[in-house]
């Protein structure tokens, strides 16, 4: 070995040996406090609140093995929108067991937030357009299974919405105008196990909540290397035969213009290469499960709120009634892009649901250096969340009666569904608060809007259980939702 190169491995050497033998100056931590598994996962919200107001503003917390840091709405803003010291990419990453995402030489998170925001959200209405007739088309199937019925009957409103979600969402991401069963199949499957592999089903499991290191370690060689890319061949192949044959040709015009994929080829600035091809799939798979998993937990959740709230479902059909327009070809009433912004009271109803459905833990972030917050130091590396109730439904934000459901709350206010505040925030916060919120809403709004104008709803025996009280965020209510179709459908 040559001095240059010898000096360079030893440098080299000294560097590493000091970062890992130097002794670690005493942090002033914050106090780390016990909760019990039964407190933290049947009672997380008084937990968590508890533990703050008698301990400070932050607290460390055990969960699942893992050390967490809590804050209470006083430090809330300064956590998820400080990105200097807390990193929301890095944050998601580690909440989603996905650590792996740091190491990768591009930001995975990074790119979703750009791919949404750059190619989805400035031609909302044209999207809407595209995908409005499947979301249709599935809630007047779902509607019609309680055509001629004189009493209420069950109906299974989960598994519709997934089919929906799914089909229109391979219409937005790779063009698939006319996705078959098993490739709509495969979709629902692909989010359903990336849901897993993030840990949103791992509260409800036994294994999963009392073994979490080990679950952890088996459920991501499990899922990430055999299950995922098995269930995601479909889509993935279908991916990689356009960019392929882009590349074969040097065109593109065989990929729909208006899809993800065509985005993500244009953004590249040249027909992507190999390696460029692998990182296009990968956004394909990661936007699969953004855009299908969580918006069909809230659609579940805004669905069975109005089935137990039937007092609102008369002033939603009047205002159903108010913001339909005609249809230009066939002359019939129609929701399009103008009726979804008009439908104000659908939308507070929306924003009731998602800020008091009682989400404690559910926006990470990561410190990327030793932290100071509220007199302590948040080690560098640690996980840290605010605890949403606590902003949500703070007297200090919202009045006396913050903690009351009140769905036409925000009618004639400036603050929609999707818009985040300090005091709001079920889409996240700061730069990286969700880019596909604008289209959630629309989603939820249409679909919503599709099932009043058919048939009335209830719920069997007027209420719905919650699943998982530490994750309302992802995991629905379970209940059993009945329609009765409506004498006179408006649509
Ligand atoms: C009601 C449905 C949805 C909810 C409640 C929701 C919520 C969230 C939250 C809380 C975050 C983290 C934000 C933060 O760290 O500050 C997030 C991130 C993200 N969401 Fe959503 N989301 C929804 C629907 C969607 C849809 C439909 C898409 C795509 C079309 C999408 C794409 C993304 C992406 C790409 C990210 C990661 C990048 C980023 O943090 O900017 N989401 N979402």
């Amino acid at each position: 070995m040559d001095p240059t190169t010898t000096c360079a491995v030893i440098s080299i050497a000294l560097i590493v040996l000091y970062s890992f033998t130097r002794p670690r100056k005493e942090l002033n931590t914050p106090p780390i406090i016990h909760l019990s598994d039964e407190a933290l996962f049947q009672y997380p919200r008084q937990a968590y609140e508890a533990a703050l107001q008698q301990h400070g503003s932050v607290i460390g917390v055990y969960r699942k093995n893992r050390l967490e840091y809590i804050v209470d709405e006083s430090l809330a803003l300064q956590v998820l929108t400080n990105d200097s010291l807390f990193s929301a990419e890095r944050g998601t990453a580690a909440i989603l067991n996905m650590p792996i995402l740091n190491a990768l030489p591009y930001s995975l998170i990074g790119s979703l937030d750009k791919l949404v925001t750059k190619g989805v959200t400035p031609i909302l209405e044209r999207q809407l357009q595209r995908l409005g007739p499947i979301f249709q088309r599935h809630m007047f199937e779902l509607a019609a299974k309680a055509d001629d019925a004189k009493a209420p009957v069950p109906v299974e409103l989960a598994h519709s919405v997934h089919e929906a979600m799914a089909q229109s969402m391979l219409l937005l991401i790779i063009g698939e105008k006319e996705a078959d069963h098993d490739l709509i199949a495969a979709a629902i499957k692909v989010a359903f196990d990336v849901a897993i592999v993030a840990g949103i089903y791992q509260n409800i499991g036994y294994w999963s909540r009392t073994f979490p290191s080990t679950w952890r370690a088996f459920i991501w060689i499990r899922l990430m290397i055999f299950t995922i890319p098995w269930t995601f061949r479909r889509i993935g192949w279908r991916v990689w035969k356009d960019l392929k044959q882009a590349r074969e040709t040097g065109k593109t015009d065989h990929i729909d213009p208006d899809c993800l994929v065509h985005y993500l080829v244009k953004d590249n600035g040249r027909i992507p290469g190999f390696t460029e091809s692998i990182w296009i799939i990968s956004l394909t798979l990661g936007i699969t499960f953004a855009s299908i998993h969580q918006t069909s937990a809230v659609i579940v959740w805004v669905i069975y709120e109005l089935a137990v709230r039937r007092e609102y479902l008369p002033e939603l059909r009047k205002e159903l009634s108010s913001i339909l327009e005609t249809d230009p070809d066939t002359g019939k009433p129609a929701l399009t892009f103008a009726s979804l912004r008009n439908a104000e009271l659908l939308d507070s109803f929306i924003r009731e649901v998602l800020r008091m459905k009682g989400d404690t833990i559910a926006v990470f972030r990561l410190s990327t250096k030793d932290a100071p917050l509220g007199g302590y130091v948040i080690p560098k590396g640690s996980l840290i969340t605010p605890i949403a109730t606590l902003s949500h439904e703070n007297p200090k934000n919202w009045g006396e009666d913050a903690n009351k459901f009140i769905g036409d709350r925000w009618v004639g206010t400036d603050k929609t569904a999707a818009s985040v505040s300090t005091s709001y925030w079920p889409f996240g916060l700061g730069r990286f608060a969700c880019p596909g919120r604008y289209l959630a809403v629309a989603e939820i709004k249409l679909m919503i809007l599709t099932l009043i104008s058919r048939v009335d709803i209830f719920m069997e025996g007027g209420k719905y259980e919650i699943i998982d009280p530490l994750n309302t965020v992802a995991v629905p209510p379970r209940g059993q939702l009945l329609f009765l179709p409506l004498e006179k459908p408006l649509l």
